[in-house]
């Protein structure tokens, strides 16, 4: 049993560290050490009252929803008792079933504006978008296998386009990870960020449409065993959940739980300025909150960029690989309208917007909004709003809804206030950046749309890390360097999202399986 363990970073790969090592090692001495006045990292809720509409609203800058099949995250949940805090979103509702992607007209695509992405053979006989789905997916078993021998990675766009040909690996590769890395899909590793669909091609035999249709061999994620309690059932029938009070309801439950734990120190506001190897038994950690800390393990849940900087003052133990992914920064802006979201959108989750066909924009040149997608908040998570409104979609006194821009693109300089004052009686001032984004708005929705009566903008500077090709190779190198006696002997595990995988089921999986091998 380790002595003692210093986390470092209390987003959600630390806390679940911290959360998972405390049950594991109820003995050891454990600190967390967190930069930031607050914990939780990208997760955070934050709720408003708007008078004038007597209303008060839910709104997310990081992670909104969650998909039962992470069940390391209903072990949460059962474990710290958030069962009657969760809300549901059916694979019925409109949320679930109707997603969008928005060709702008600048594309010269044979399709454009708002598509309802097929979800069955009727629909995507009728859809539009069957011109560019229909002959890349009815070609592609046929298509010999086309990977070059001996390669081992490559990004998601060069995989698309060797399997479905350039304009479906445009139009729908890019748009999906810009939903999920915020990033451009040519420097995405397929294999980090989609391994289900490079091990697909390969029981494919080349193919990955054959390859989908044969099941996989059963993962090692499957034979866990996980302390589900009622969470399991209570997931039937289920799309996405979230919490009444927002994705920070399960941060804040790891906070109050280590917060009753002897054995447990948080120390908030304090900044790391370097660790080193005292001697093959003791790290030492420099931090602004007093004395060194010496201690017998430590678990690093900061940023790849951020440990390269605590850990290059001492050459010797420096690490490999810590700065080889490039980050990407979200500007998230929550808007508020004052009426039904009937009035402001169709019904669904969403849309996303692909990449254009002669890449992203010129830095120095662009008046380009940058915008990724829009998330249509209110149809998969009104039931966190007040008041409750039975038919909110054409009902509700208020549309959330919530616009992603950034990524790849250059985007506007944003302005010098974060969001309009709370309360809702005056009217609301809308700087220039959010009336760019209410114009682009007005013509992806495909009509007029009525000033917000709240606008917020949250800067995730750096927040996803773009995992680039050779990433899972690196990553083993890594490990084994961290394992070497001439490297850490062990002593210090790396887990995060530069590491492992960025959704919050991944980050809340790196946290119970940090440290196992310490006895
Ligand atoms: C801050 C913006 C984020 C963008 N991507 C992520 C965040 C936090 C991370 C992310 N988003 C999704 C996944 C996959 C989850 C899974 O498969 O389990 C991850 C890791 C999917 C997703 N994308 C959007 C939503 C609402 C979701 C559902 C999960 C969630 O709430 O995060 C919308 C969206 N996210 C981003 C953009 C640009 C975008 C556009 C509409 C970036």
């Amino acid at each position: 049993m380790p002595q003692s363990i210093a986390i470092l970073g209390g987003g959600l790969t630390g806390l679940s560290s911290a959360y998972h090592l405390s049950r594991r090692f109820p003995t050891s001495k454990i600190v967390l050490l967190e930069r930031q006045a607050r914990l939780g990292g990208w997760v955070r809720s934050n709720r408003v009252d708007l008078n004038q509409i007597g209303a008060s609203v839910l709104l997310e800058a990081g992670p909104r929803t969650l998909r039962p099949n992470g069940k390391c995250v209903l072990e949460l949940i059962n474990l710290l008792g958030l069962e009657d805090k969760v809300i549901t979103i059916p694979k019925t509702a409109p949320a679930a079933k109707s997603r969008f992607l928005y060709i702008p007209e600048s594309h010269h695509s044979k399709v454009s504006g708002l598509q309802r992405l097929p979800n069955s053979i009727l629909s995507l006989l009728n859809s539009p978008l069957l011109s560019i789905l229909l002959p890349a997916i009815l070609r592609e078993p046929f298509k010999g296998a086309n990977r070059p021998p001996r390669a081992n990675d490559e990004s998601v766009d060069s995989f698309l386009t060797r399997r479905f040909g350039e304009t479906f690996a445009r139009v729908f590769g890019s748009a999906l990870v810009h939903g999920i890395y915020a990033t451009d899909s040519r420097k995405l590793s397929v294999r980090a960020a989609f391994p289900s669909m490079w091990d697909a091609e390969e029981r494919g035999r080349g193919s990955l449409v054959r390859g989908l249709l044969v099941p996989p061999r059963k993962l090692k994620d499957e034979q866990e065993t996980y302390e589900l309690g009622r969470t399991l059932e209570m997931m039937n029938g289920v799309s996405v959940y979230s919490f009444k009070d927002g994705m920070e309801s399960l941060t804040k439950a790891l906070e109050d739980h280590l917060g009753t734990l002897a054995n447990v120190r948080i120390l908030v506001d304090t900044r790391i300025s370097r660790i080193k190897m005292v001697d093959d038994q003791l790290l030492e950690i420099s931090h602004s909150g007093g004395e060194p800390l010496r201690t017998s393990h430590a678990v690093s849940a900061l940023p790849l960029p951020v440990l390269h900087k605590l850990v290059s003052k001492s050459p010797s133990f420096d690490i490999p690989h810590l700065t080889q992914n490039p980050t990407s920064t979200v500007h998230v802006v929550n808007l508020i309208f004052p009426t039904a979201p009937k009035n402001i959108h169709p019904e669904g989750f969403g849309y996303l917007i692909p990449r254009p066909p002669s890449g992203y924009p010129d830095p120095s040149t662009t008046t380009n909004t940058g915008i990724l997608g829009t998330v249509f908040d209110s149809c998969s998570l009104h039931a966190q709003d007040l008041p409750h409104t039975t038919d909110y979609y054409n009902k509700a006194s208020h549309t959330k809804l919530t616009v992603m821009t950034g990524g790849p693109y250059p985007t506007l300089p944003l302005p010098s206030q974060f969001s309009s004052s709370e309360g809702g009686a005056d009217p609301v001032h809308i700087p220039a950046f959010i009336r760019s984004l209410l114009e682009a708005l007005k013509v992806q929705l495909g009509r007029e749309l009525p000033d917000p009566i709240y606008w917020r903008i949250w800067n995730n500077e750096e927040c996803i890390p773009t995992l680039m090709p050779g990433h899972l190779d690196r990553m083993q190198d890594l490990k084994t360097f961290l394992m070497s006696s001439g490297g850490w002997g062990g002593r210090l595990a790396v887990v995060g999202a530069g590491v492992g995988g960025v959704s919050v089921g991944d980050c809340v999986e790196a946290g119970r399986r940090v440290g196992r091998d310490w006895v």
